[in-house]
């Protein structure tokens, strides 16, 4: 079996990317104790433990060192995945890491400008989730079939879910009520879950995704911490249902769904230790 086969039949695969040194790094002469080696696809952890430096190597199923760009991570990593969803699977992408080594850098980039150019390209620092978006409906449209593309968007915060594209209500006090209000997870009798009153809104263009995330992304809560100021304590899930009509060669119809997650989870590290308040 190929390296390409295999990497197929697996469900489940871990990449490592580790982001360049920040300026305040740079400036302070940190000291670098992660090595890629995107080819080998092995990441070098130094500790320096009693004096003694102890070098740790780790195999991952891809690597993604400093240099590597958003367009390289998703043209090696994402692209295969939403092909798969709009083959009808269900897929889920999701970052984890510290508070501050770029995962909303990796899912979002500079999603919230993402509003593409005047030959419907993406700015270089665009990550997953405005790729994913252009990838689908540039495929949709190009297949030239009947389709329809719904997004929920959610966040999950202190154990309470809630809607991040709940619709504006004009009374402040019953839209904060209303924004503040958690969400149920339940059953759905199929062996699955479903968020109860989760809105789902259809979506007919890439625009129309970019303004909902922008609305989303606004409503998320954010606490600062010492350890990075923008950080994000909640963890947010995009989704995006795709429903393609089509038709078999004996003249059948044929509905293929698919859905795609995205999930930017929260900083994993130890909430005390990083001085985050509530
Ligand atoms: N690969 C990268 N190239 C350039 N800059 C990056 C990269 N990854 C992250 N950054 C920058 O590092 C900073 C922290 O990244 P980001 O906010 O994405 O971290 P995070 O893991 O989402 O943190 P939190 O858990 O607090 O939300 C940001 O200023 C981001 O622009």
């Amino acid at each position: 079996m190929s390296r390409v086969d295999k990497e197929k039949s697996v469900n489940v695969q871990v990449l490592l990317r580790c982001r360049p040194f920040s300026d305040d790094e740079l400036r302070s002469n940190a000291p670098q104790v992660v090595t890629c080696n995107d080819y080998q696809r092995e990441v070098a952890v130094t500790q320096t433990i009693a004096g003694k430096q102890i070098d740790r190597v780790f195999t991952f199923d891809k690597v993604f060192g400093p240099t590597a760009r958003q367009r390289d991570l998703y043209d090696q990593a994402i692209i295969p995945i939403v092909n798969e969803v709009l083959e009808g699977f269900n897929c889920t992408i999701f970052a984890y890491g510290q508070t501050g080594t770029g995962k909303t850098y990796t899912m979002e980039g500079e999603c919230r400008r993402a509003k593409s150019g005047p030959e419907g390209q993406l700015p270089s620092d665009a990550g997953v989730i405005p790729r994913a978006v252009k990838q689908i409906f540039d495929t949709l449209e190009r297949q030239n079939t009947e389709y329809s593309v719904k997004v929920t968007f959610l966040e999950l915060y202190n154990e309470e879910i809630t809607d991040l594209l709940a619709p504006e209500e004009i009374s402040k006090v019953a839209l904060e009520e209303r924004q503040k209000k958690p969400l149920p997870l339940m059953e759905d009798g199929k062996g699955g879950v479903l968020v109860r009153g989760l809105e789902e809104e259809i979506v007919t263009n890439c625009s129309e995704i970019f303004s909902l995330l922008e609305r989303g992304s606004a409503k998320r809560r954010t606490a600062e911490t010492l350890l990075n100021k923008q950080s994000s304590r909640s963890h947010s899930l995009f989704s995006i249902t795709i429903h393609i009509k089509e038709a078999t060669p004996e003249g059948e119809e044929l509905i293929k769904c698919g859905k795609l997650n995205l999930v930017d989870l929260a900083g994993s590290e130890n909430i005390c230790r990083s001085g985050a308040r509530e």
